[in-house]
C-alpha cells in the first residue's frame, strides 16, 4: 500500500519561506520531500490544531513548524511556516476560507497584522492624532465582499486610516484582496474595478465553499506542487514567475481555446511570461518524441534568445527540446533556404530599401515617382500583403497609405517594382521583407498542396501543431500569412502575446483578413509586475490623446493598467544645450551612486547621441557598454542605447536623455505632415512608442532629460515637475 501524500504550498508560505535562512530553507525542502513520502513518519509529528477540522501543524526542524490545511484523504497544502513558539500562541488567528469570487483557496495570518496595524494606528504614548477618515468608508462590506476582498480581513480594512497601513496590511493579504484595495486606494471607480480587476478572475463555475478539493485546482490558489519546482526556488537562479503565476495569467496559460487567442496588456504586465507558461502547458500534452511541435517565435533576434534562456529556466532542457525557438526573419529565412529559393543572395536591411529605389529611379530615368513613396508602397502592400500579381495589386486594399491610387498608377507602380525587384536580383540583394514574402508564398503553396492531398486521401502533416507569437504587434502581414500556413487551423493553433502601444516597427495588420481569428478570444493583462505606479502613471502621460488599434481593426486602450510596486516619482529636467543636459545625466548618476553593476541604462534618440553618451562617461571613468542589435555587449557597466535597443529590457534605475523637440519625434517626420497625414499620423505614433516603451523598461527610478524645447510628448504637468521650476 502506498503511504505517500500530495503536499502544494502555497504562494504566501512560499514568500515566507524565502525570508528564512539557507539551512532553513533547504529544512523546508527536506520536510516537504519527506512528508510526500509518508506524512505518518514519526519524526514529522502531524497533529491537528484545537480540533479544528483541517489546520494541521507538523515538524520542519527543531525550531520551525509548517501549517497546513487538510484538503482531503491524503492531499495536503502548505501555507505557513512559522517559528514553533508562534505556532501555537493563538491559532484563532489563522482563517482559511474558500474565496467566493475565486473560488480559490486563501488563508490569512490576521494576529500580525492586527498587532502592528492596531499598534501604528494609536501609539499608546503618543499625542491624540486628529481622527482620520478610514481608506474604504465609501464602500459597504457588500460591495467589498462583491469585488472579492477576504471576508476575515474586513474589521482591518475598515481601521486602515493610511497608506502605509495598507501597505503593510496588503503584504499578507491575498492576491486579489491586494488588486482591489490598491486599485480602489488609486482612485479606480468600483464598476471599473470589478470589470478590470474581479471579473477576470472569477471562478468558471458556481463555488462550493466547502469543497476544498475543487478550491485547491483552482487558478487562484496560487501552488507549487512538485519537488522540481521547490527545488528550483531553493536554488540561487529562481525567479518567482517560474512558479507562481497571477490567477490571470494562469486561466490565460491553461485555456483551452477554439482557435487563434491573444493576450494584450501594458509593458510587463507578463505577456512574455504568459507566453513561455502557454509554451510549457501546450509541451505537456505533447505525446512523447523527439520532434519540435511547437513554434515560438517573436520579432528580433535578442528576444529570441531572451526566449530561449527563460524557457530553459522555466522547463529545462527537456521542455526547449521540444519548441522551435527561432525569431520571425530567421523562420522566414530557412523556409526560403529550404525551398532553395534564396541562392546566392545576400539579405540587406530594409532600411536601406530608399537609397535603392533612389538610386534605381536615377539610373532607369524615372521620375514621376518618389522613391520614399515607392519603397513604402512595395513593403507594407505589395510584399506585406504577399501580392503575387498585378490583378491582385488592383483589388489590393492599402489601409494606412495616405493617398489613393487610380488603376493606371497602380499598373505603373507594379511596372516598377517587378523591376526593381530584377534590378535587385541582378545585384545579388533582397530585403528581409522580400524573404518574408517569398517564404508567405512558399508556406502558403505548401499547405494548399497539403490540402489537395489530404482531400485525395494521403497524408499531410503542418510545421506546426501550436504557434505561440510574443511581441505580435510587430509582426507585419506576410509573417503571419507564414505562420497561418505553417499550422493547421484548429484547437490551441496559434497563440499571440503583445502590446499595439509598443509598435515599434511600422506593421499594421487586421489579424482576420489574415485568417487568424481571435475574436471572441482576445484579453488583456492590466497589473503590471515590473514599474513602480509613479513611473506608469507618467508613462501613460506620454500617451495622451493617441489612439491604438487591438491588431484586429478594433480599438484598445490601456484601462486598468495598475501596479502594486510604489516608489519615487520620475525626474524630469531640461537643459540649455546638449553638452548641458551631459552634466545632467553624470549629476543623476552620481546621485545613484554610480552604479556599474549592470542596473542602470541611459537610452537616447540616436547612435550619435550613444556615442557622445559614452565618451563623456568614458572621460568621467564611469565604464559605459553599448547596447547592440543582440543585447548589451557586457553584463556589468552602465548600458547605453538607442530607443530601438530597449525593447524586452529591464533595468532598475534609468535615464532616457535627448527627448527634446525634434528629436523625438524626429525631425525629419515633419514634412509628411502636410503631403502625407496619415504616414505623419503613423510615424508620429511610432516615435511615441518608442518613448513609452522606453519608460517602462524602468523598474524603480527613472529621470528624463531634454535640451531646448522638450518633446511635445512631455505633456505639460510632466515638464513642470522640473525641480527648480513654480508650477
Ligand atoms: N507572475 C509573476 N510573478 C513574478 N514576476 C512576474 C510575473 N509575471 C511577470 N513577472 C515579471 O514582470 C516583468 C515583466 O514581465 P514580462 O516581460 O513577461 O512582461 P511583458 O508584458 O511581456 O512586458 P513588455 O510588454 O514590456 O515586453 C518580468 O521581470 C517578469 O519576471
Amino acid at each position: 500500500m502506498s503511504t505517500g501524500a500530495t503536499l502544494r504550498m502555497l504562494d504566501r508560505a512560499d514568500k515566507e519561506v524565502m525570508k528564512l535562512t539557507r539551512a532553513d530553507i533547504g529544512a523546508v525542502y527536506e520536510f516537504m520531500h519527506k512528508f510526500r513520502h509518508n506524512p505518518e513518519n514519526p519524526g514529522l509529528n502531524l497533529k491537528s490544531l484545537n480540533g479544528d477540522a483541517r489546520l494541521m501543524s507538523a515538524r520542519v526542524n527543531k525550531d520551525y513548524r509548517a501549517l497546513l490545511l487538510h484538503i482531503a484523504d491524503r492531499d495536503y497544502l502548505l501555507v505557513a511556516v512559522k517559528h514553533r513558539g508562534e505556532v501555537y500562541d493563538d491559532l484563532s488567528r489563522y482563517a482559511y476560507r474558500i474565496n467566493r469570487i475565486t473560488g480559490g483557496i486563501e488563508v490569512v495570518d490576521l494576529a500580525p497584522i492586527g498587532d502592528s496595524i492596531v499598534g501604528r494606528v494609536v501609539p499608546p504614548d503618543a499625542d491624540p492624532q486628529p481622527a482620520q477618515k478610514p481608506l474604504f468608508d465609501a464602500y459597504t462590506d457588500t460591495q467589498l465582499l462583491d469585488l472579492g476582498v477576504a471576508e476575515p480581513l474586513l474589521p482591518q480594512i475598515r481601521e486602515l486610516t493610511a497608506e502605509a497601513e495598507l501597505l503593510e496590511l496588503l503584504d499578507r493579504a491575498p492576491q486579489l484582496t491586494t488588486d482591489v484595495l490598491f486599485a480602489l486606494f488609486d482612485g479606480t471607480r468600483y464598476d471599473e474595478v470589478l470589470q478590470q480587476v474581479t471579473e477576470p478572475v472569477r471562478a468558471d463555475e458556481p463555488v462550493d465553499p466547502e469543497d476544498f478539493e475543487a478550491a485547491v485546482d483552482r487558478p487562484a490558489t496560487q501552488v507549487t506542487s512538485d519537488d522540481e519546482a521547490l527545488q528550483a526556488i531553493i536554488g540561487e537562479a529562481f525567479e518567482r514567475w517560474q512558479i507562481f503565476l497571477h490567477p490571470t495569467q494562469r486561466k490565460l496559460v491553461e485555456k483551452k481555446y477554439n482557435g487563434p487567442a491573444r493576450v494584450g496588456g501594458g509593458p510587463g504586465t507578463g505577456k512574455t511570461i504568459v507566453a513561455l507558461h502557454r509554451v510549457a502547458h501546450l509541451a505537456r500534452q505533447l505525446p512523447p518524441g523527439t520532434d519540435k511541435p511547437i513554434l515560438l517565435t517573436t520579432f528580433n533576434r535578442n528576444l529570441a534568445a531572451d526566449l530561449r534562456t527563460r524557457l530553459l529556466a522555466l522547463g529545462g532542457q527537456e521542455l526547449v527540446a521540444r519548441v522551435d525557438i527561432v525569431n520571425i526573419d530567421r523562420l522566414a529565412s530557412r523556409v526560403v533556404t529550404e525551398a532553395k529559393a534564396g541562392a546566392n543572395r545576400r539579405v540587406i536591411d530594409d532600411n536601406q530599401v530608399v537609397e535603392l529605389w533612389t538610386e534605381f529611379l536615377l539610373e532607369t530615368g524615372e521620375s514621376g515617382w518618389d522613391a520614399e513613396f515607392l519603397a513604402a508602397e512595395w513593403a507594407q502592400v505589395i510584399l506585406g500583403q504577399v501580392l503575387n500579381s498585378r490583378t491582385d495589386y488592383f483589388k489590393a486594399r492599402r489601409p494606412n497609405r495616405g493617398r489613393s491610387l487610380t488603376r493606371v498608377e497602380r499598373d505603373q507602380i507594379w511596372q516598377l517594382t517587378e523591376r526593381f525587384t530584377t534590378w535587385l536580383d541582378a545585384r545579388g540583394i533582397w530585403t528581409w521583407r522580400q524573404v518574408a514574402q517569398r517564404a508567405a508564398r512558399l508556406e502558403m503553396d505548401r499547405a494548399a498542396a497539403a490540402a489537395g492531398e489530404s482531400s485525395s486521401g494521403s497524408f499531410h502533416r503542418p510545421r506546426y501543431r501550436h504557434i505561440v507569437v510574443d511581441e505580435a504587434q510587430d509582426l507585419s502581414a506576410a509573417h503571419w500569412k507564414m505562420l497561418r500556413a505553417m499550422v493547421a487551423v484548429g484547437p490551441d493553433d496559434m497563440f499571440l502575446t503583445g502590446d499595439t502601444h509598443q509598435r515599434i516597427y511600422d506593421n499594421h495588420v487586421t489579424l482576420s483578413s489574415l485568417g487568424v481569428h481571435i475574436r471572441g478570444r482576445s484579453s488583456r493583462l492590466t497589473l503590471s509586475y515590473r514599474t513602480t505606479r509613479q513611473i506608469l502613471a507618467d508613462a501613460l502621460q506620454i500617451m495622451t490623446g493617441e489612439v491604438y488599434d487591438d491588431l484586429d481593426g478594433g480599438e484598445e486602450d490601456l484601462a486598468g493598467y495598475r501596479s502594486l510596486l510604489r516608489g519615487e516619482p520620475p525626474v524630469f529636467r531640461g537643459a540649455a544645450t546638449w553638452a548641458q543636459e551631459r552634466d545632467l545625466i553624470a549629476e543623476q548618476l552620481r546621485g545613484w551612486g554610480n552604479p556599474t553593476d549592470g542596473s542602470v541604462a541611459i537610452c537616447v534618440p540616436t547612435r550619435e547621441f550613444a556615442a557622445d553618451v559614452i565618451s563623456r562617461l568614458e572621460a568621467d571613468g564611469v565604464p559605459a557598454v553599448e547596447i547592440g542589435p543582440d543585447g548589451p555587449k557586457r553584463p556589468d557597466g552602465v548600458h547605453v542605447g538607442t530607443m530601438h535597443r530597449f525593447k524586452g529590457l529591464e533595468y532598475q534605475r534609468m535615464i532616457i536623455a535627448g527627448v527634446s523637440d525634434g528629436l523625438v519625434p524626429r525631425q525629419m517626420i515633419s514634412r509628411y505632415r502636410d503631403a502625407d497625414p496619415k504616414r505623419y499620423q503613423r510615424e508620429r505614433q511610432r516615435d511615441r512608442s518608442l518613448l513609452f516603451v522606453a519608460a517602462t523598461r524602468a523598474r524603480d527610478e527613472l529621470a528624463v532629460f531634454w535640451h531646448g524645447t522638450p518633446s511635445p510628448f512631455l505633456t505639460a504637468r510632466l515638464v513642470q515637475r522640473q525641480p527648480g521650476l513654480v508650477s
